[in-house]
């Protein structure tokens, strides 16, 4: 049997945005979304400013199992300012990259099982001097792995699809793929499938980048030139790879039956089926890390943050998955 889990590490993201409140809403609903323990790292005011709900402020993490109970456990990492819901500022830009690197040492540290990173304005936190297109990679720094060999999965109850380039302008994406990403996504994609959801023999499907994956070289040639080498060296290796698909027609049901995870070349491409088919339930998930991390699938949310309107199953079901994830690694080693 495996020993019990640790207490999830979960970031609030921005003070100005959702973030708080979905995660005290989860907290509020912790015994109906059927959630383990976790310990909060952000700004208090920024659940305060939205949420009346008990507090309870502990410093090392071992103290939030029993504190779970009667509040949310809370580790403080105060805001120079306070912030107002859905105004974003600098000093909240701050205050988040200081949550998510406290909570991410906490996974780490093996503190926490996990960490769970509430949504963060990526354009705030370029204004402060960070340098990474995003929390995968920071994440991926911290944990001294190369972002070529982490992989940005967005789950959902009927679909995983992985992204091979991410935040990149779509005028980048073609010169941005090369067989060797592709690989490296691919592989990291795979193993994911194997240590977090212990999928034994996963399958991968790979989406061309042209219209009708290339149509044999009529409508580009990047299926020919470097997605399908990038497919055979994977198979070589004994994998179980198929490709490169017509994007257009490798998400409906039929199609996503035959696939444990696809493999896109650009940012929307992935996403955008993952988001129209569960927005409200998609799991945003680094795969490639000695530690887990999760996410909910959707942003700031400014435009609503402080109306009491943001639904919280998303990052309900990023803490369940973040979880899950952690025990099929502590029982496969
Ligand atoms: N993992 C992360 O930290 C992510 C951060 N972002 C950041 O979020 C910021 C805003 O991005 P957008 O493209 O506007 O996407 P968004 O996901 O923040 O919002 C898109 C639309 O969905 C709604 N929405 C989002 N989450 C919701 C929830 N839980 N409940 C109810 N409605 C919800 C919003 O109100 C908005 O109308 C950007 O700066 C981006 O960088 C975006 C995606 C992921
Ligand atoms: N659109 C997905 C997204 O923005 C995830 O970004 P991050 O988790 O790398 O910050």
């Amino acid at each position: 049997m495996s020993p019990p889990l640790t207490p999830l590490a979960v970031s609030l993201g921005d003070p100005a945005g959702i973030g708080p409140e979905i995660v005290a809403k989860c907290w509020d609903a912790r015994r109906a979304l059927g959630l383990p323990a976790f310990v909060a790292v952000g700004d208090p005011r920024s659940l305060s400013a939205v949420w009346d709900g008990p507090l309870a402020m502990v410093t090392d993490p071992r103290e939030a199992e029993a504190a779970f109970e009667f509040g949310l456990p809370l580790i403080a990492v105060p805001a120079a300012g306070a912030d107002i819901p859905g105004v974003p500022t600098i000093n909240g830009a701050h205050c988040s990259l200081d949550s998510l690197e406290l909570a991410v040492g906490l996974a780490r540290s093996g503190s926490c099982s996990g960490v769970v990173t509430g949504p963060v304005a990526k354009h705030q936190l370029y204004a402060i001097g960070f340098s990474h297109p995003g929390q995968t990679e920071f994440v991926a720094e911290r944990c001294g792995v190369s972002p070529q060999n982490v992989a940005m999965m967005l789950a959902g109850p009927t679909l995983r699809a992985v992204p091979v380039t991410t935040h990149i302008p779509l005028t980048a994406v073609a010169a941005g793929l090369s067989a060797p990403l592709i690989e490296a996504r691919g592989r990291a994609t795979l193993r994911g499938l194997q240590r977090n959801f212990g999928i034994g023999e996963p399958r991968l499907a790979v989406a061309g980048l042209n219209p009708h994956a290339g149509e044999g070289g009529a409508l580009g040639r990047e299926e020919i030139e470097i997605i399908q080498p990038a497919i055979d060296a994977l198979r070589a290796e004994g994998w179980l790879v198929t490709g490169p698909h017509p994007a257009d027609t490798m998400f409906h049901t039929a199609a996503r039956a035959r696939y444990d995870a696809a493999l896109c070349m650009y940012h929307d491409q992935a996403l955008i089926p993952l988001k129209a088919l569960h927005f409200e339930e998609g799991v945003n998930l680094t795969l490639g890390l000695p530690i887990v991390r999760t996410a909910p699938d959707h942003g700031t949310a400014f435009d609503i943050a402080g109306e009491d309107r943001a639904d919280p199953r998303a990052m309900a079901a990023a803490i369940r998955m973040a979880a899950s994830s952690a025990r099929v690694r502590a029982a496969h080693g």
